[in-house]
């Protein structure tokens, strides 16, 4: 190898080249022999190691001991390297061995390693090798480079190899300072101070003798103006803290103690807000070592845990996680339970548990610890919720979160709770919402019939039978119609209470809507169970309400369909019973029916009936026939009565007697009814004036608000004087909320109508009436002129209708005069009009030019002109 190349690597590796080592190696290089790869020991070391004598040592493999390494001729200073502490600059005697030579394995650990490294990096480049290596000298760091050259070794014992090594130790010329690089970089102050005593030999006061940078920026000095320094003159540094006496005390003691202090105001580097510093004091006989932690970040911790802890507005626990002791509270804890602290600090925490869930509560604090992860676990919610009791006995249900800490080292549980009492009431009362009727509290629609599914299951499972019964309030409408909702809602209410009150409590009532309602009966022995139930509801129904003053009477129809007879299934049970329902108001209300089999069929009419009127409305199906009125004294005619027609492009002419009474159940009554009067009337401005038009209200069209506004309508558009327009009302208009009735007939006869009572007699107070409103006509009902000759107890009731309309000077007519002899007799009881088939029947509007023109003719020529029962008419 050339020298110049091992110049050139021992400028890389760092070295000096005046210094002797340098020297040395060059000499290394230079004696290597031609065809030789290393120098020998004897030309290289002997005589010319001069000042490297002391830094200096052998290495040889030892074959005896597998190539172990073991040293000789050592120099002094490096045996004080090499030292294992047995005494200074030597190796000890332990580790010298044979021939005086030292085992390198016996060494300290960390110069063994050095020295079998770089002999090991020679071994194998056959050059010098070099590697670092650090030793203490006077509190300073002195940095060796240790080398090793390899030489080769053919004078020295055969128990060596053939390779020797020199080792030499450089040292670098800079030391560092030993304390300044263990304490230089750390954030933690570092201050010594020495105690000084008085002449009693007693400590004073302490001086510092070192400190590091770091102590003095967190005392907020130069180090400089703190070193040396005595601390009773430094006391200005640390207002409010007697730290000589905390010193002393400590000195005194001979333990190692720690305090904590804050310092107010900026910074001499201007940093803004309060420092907390911590001292850890540790004395050595006079030496006392104060190490200084800023410990401002783990204050604001605290704080902010405090915070989060103390001022949380959730009620907070933390438990002993062994004991389950409370060992701190939060104020919420305290405001929610009514417990003070100290209160809880005596409990263990199951104490606010039911006895019921301290069960739940223990076994889940448990599991909580058989699943710890440590203090990181985030917290766990407990799938239940527990009751807890409050100081004031009150029970509350909490939501529990907990999680497993570890504070100062003892584990313990952070347990929080939410209340959610009020929550689960608010859930309660809008599940009871949700399947209960809001005016009545009854159960709805959806309740009714989750309840009757299960009934049913039950009834199959047992072969047990039930009742579905389906009520409807009679002229509940007319109440609403005429006192008004709230009046309305009142009475709901109060028919409720009164179905509760009449049903047993296996019964179950529901309001389906409106006025409907339905009714569950099971463990059925017999029909009549249930029919004695619905007799029960009728009477209880039936007895007048007394709503804010108002004596409101209604009824009930009920339909009744049991199971499993009528059917299995809810929908087909209500269904059926709902058939029946309405079968029961068909036949009169306040009754209750059975299902049949049947009732399908004819509700099934019903609707279809329902649907084509209301496309007879749109189709204008409807017509309009008009029968004549006759003047008795006069034998003229005065006037026709408009009657409604409906030839069905299906079924034919259906009669009024049969889709009327529909078209008041849907309400369709008052469109109709609308078109009639406009209908007549525009036919009737076009008769002669003499001759008035009668037409027929139903008590339906007196609900519509409208009705007064309506005719004037008609009037106005039509042009018939008032005084031609007879309006037929029935004694029912008089029935329900005559008082709003009677104000609108009399609006009527104050525009100058007539108003006639149609089917007079037939009512169960028709008399009475007759005092509520004065009536321009009576109407005696055809079924008295139909039993003239037969019954005499009819023809007493035609007199003295007749007798009444003389003194109370109403006009009466006689209807369904179909012979000559009604007409005679009714003309000698005094009667005043006829109408019947004696004279005409009903005839189309395109019919009436012939019947009006002999308007004025005796009804003898008109029953001609009628073609209808002529014969019978004239003779
Ligand atoms: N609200 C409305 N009601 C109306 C209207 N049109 C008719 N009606 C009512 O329907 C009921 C049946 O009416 P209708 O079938 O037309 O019967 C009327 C006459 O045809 C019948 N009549 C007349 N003379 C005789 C007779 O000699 N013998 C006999 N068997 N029947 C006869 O009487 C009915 C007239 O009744 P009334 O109104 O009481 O005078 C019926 O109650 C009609 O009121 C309508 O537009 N609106």
């Amino acid at each position: 190898m050339a020298g110049d190349e091992r110049e050139t690597g021992a400028v890389k590796a760092g070295l000096r080249l005046d210094n002797p080592v340098q020297h040395f190696l060059r000499r290394w290089a230079s004696e290597i022999r031609p065809g030789e790869t290393l120098p020998s020991y004897e030309s290289v070391a002997l005589g010319h190691l001069g000042r490297l004598i002391e830094m200096k040592a052998l290495a040889f493999r030892d074959r005896r001991e597998a190539g172990a390494v073991r040293l000789l001729r050592i120099g002094s200073l490096f045996a004080a390297w090499a030292d294992t502490g047995a005494g200074e600059n030597e190796i000890g005697e332990n580790e010298i061995g044979d021939n005086g030579t030292a085992a390198v394995c016996a060494l300290r650990r960390d110069r063994a390693r050095a020295i079998c490294e770089v002999i090991a990096r020679a071994e194998e480049s056959c050059r010098p090798e070099r590697v670092e290596t650090h030793m203490i000298v006077n509190g300073a760091i002195a940095t060796y480079n240790l080398w090793a050259l390899p030489l080769s070794n053919r004078s020295l014992s055969t128990q060596w190899g053939e390779v020797s090594f020199i080792l030499l130790l450089e040292e670098h010329a800079a030391r560092q300072d030993l304390l300044e690089t263990m304490f230089g970089a750390t954030m933690e102050g570092m201050l010594a101070l020495q105690a000084i005593r008085d002449r009693a030999g007693k400590a004073v006061d302490f001086e510092i003798i070192a400190l590091n940078q770091a102590a003095a920026r967190l005392l907020d000095r130069e180090a400089g103006a703190l070193s040396w320094q005595r601390m009773s003159d430094l006391a200005g540094l640390f207002p409010g803290q007697d730290l000589v006496s905390a010193l002393l005390a400590c000195v005194c003691d001979g333990g190692r103690t720690h305090f904590e202090a804050t310092f107010e105001g900026a910074t001499f580097e201007g940093e803004a807000g309060a420092r907390h510093l911590r001292f850890g004091v540790a004395p050595t006989g006079d030496l006392v070592s104060v190490t200084v932690s800023d410990i401002a970040d783990i204050r604001a911790r605290e704080e902010a845990l405090r915070t989060l802890f103390d001022d949380n507005p959730v009620p907070m626990w933390l438990v002993d996680k062994e004991s389950r002791q409370i060992i701190r509270v939060n104020r919420a804890a305290s405001v929610h339970y009514g417990y003070g602290p100290e209160d809880f600090l005596a409990m263990d925490v199951l104490d606010v548990a039911t006895p019921g869930d301290r069960t739940r509560m223990r076994e889940f604090l448990e599991t909580l610890s058989d699943t710890r992860s440590g203090a990181g676990e985030a917290a766990r919610p407990v799938e239940q919720s527990w009751i807890h009791v409050t100081a004031d006995r009150r029970q509350i249900e909490v939501f529990p979160y907990a999680r497993e800490l570890l504070v100062e080292r003892r584990p313990v549980i952070l347990l929080s709770v939410i209340d959610v009492t009020e929550r689960r009431k608010a859930e309660a009362r809008v599940e009871h919402m949700a399947h209960h009727d809001a005016l009545t509290d009854l159960p709805n629609r959806f309740l009714f019939r989750t309840r009757l599914e299960a009934d049913l299951l039950r009834a199959r499972r047992i072969e047990g039978a039930l009742a579905v019964l389906c009520l409807d309030l009679d002229h509940f409408k007319g109440v609403n119609d005429t006192l008004g909702h709230p009046i309305g809602d009142k009475l709901l209410q109060a028919v409720a209470e009164r179905f509760n009150r009449t049903l047993r409590e296996t019964d179950f009532v529901a309001r389906l809507g409106g006025d409907e309602f339905a009714i569950i009966q099971t463990d059925l022995d017999d029909p009549s169970d249930a029919s004695g139930l619905a007799g029960r509801l009728i009477e209880a129904i039936e007895k007048p309400f007394d709503i804010d003053g108002h004596q409101v009477a209604v009824g009930t129809s009920i339909g009744i369909a049991f199971s499993p007879s009528d059917g299995r299934e809810a929908d087909t049970l209500l269904k059926n019973a709902d058939m029946a329902l309405y079968r029961a108001k068909a036949d009169g209300r306040s009754t209750f029916r059975f299902f049949e089999p049947g009732m399908d069929a004819r509700l099934q009419a019903r609707r279809a009936l329902e649907l084509d009127l209301r496309k007879a409305l749109a189709n204008k199906e409807f017509e309009l026939y008009y029968q004549p009125q006759l003047n008795v004294a006069t034998r003229r005619v005065t006037g026709f009565e408009a009657l409604l027609r409906w030839p069905h492009p299906e079924r034919g002419m259906i009669p009024p007697d049969e889709f009327i009474p529909v078209a008041e159940e849907i309400g369709l009554i008052v469109p109709i009814g609308e078109w009639v009067l406009r209908r007549a009337c525009a036919e009737a401005a076009g008769w002669p004036e003499m001759i008035k038009i009668a037409v027929n209200l139903s008590p339906v069209q007196f609900k519509s608000k409208r009705l007064v506004e309506t005719v004037v309508e008609v009037l106005q558009e039509t042009g018939l004087d008032p005084s031609r327009l007879e309006l037929e009302i029935t004694e029912s208009v008089l029935l329900h909320g005559s008082a709003g009735n009677v104000a609108v007939l009399q609006e009527l006869k104050d525009l100058g109508i007539r108003i006639s009572m149609d089917d007079f007699g037939t009512g169960y107070s028709s008399l009475s009436y007759l005092q509520k409103f004065p009536f321009d006509k009576l109407k005696i009902d055809q079924s008295f002129v139909r039993e003239l000759s037969d019954r005499p107890e009819a023809m007493a009731i035609i007199r003295a209708v007749t007798g009444l309309g003389r003194s109370l000077q109403m006009l009466t007519t006689a209807e369904g005069v179909e012979t000559p002899e009604q007409l005679e007799r009714l003309s000698r009881e005094g009667c005043t009009e006829v109408q019947g088939y004696l004279f005409s029947e009903p005839r189309p509007a395109s019919e009436l030019a012939r019947l009006l023109a002999c308007g004025t003719q005796p009804f003898e020529r008109l029953a001609k002109a009628g073609e209808m029962r002529a014969g019978e008419a004239v003779a």
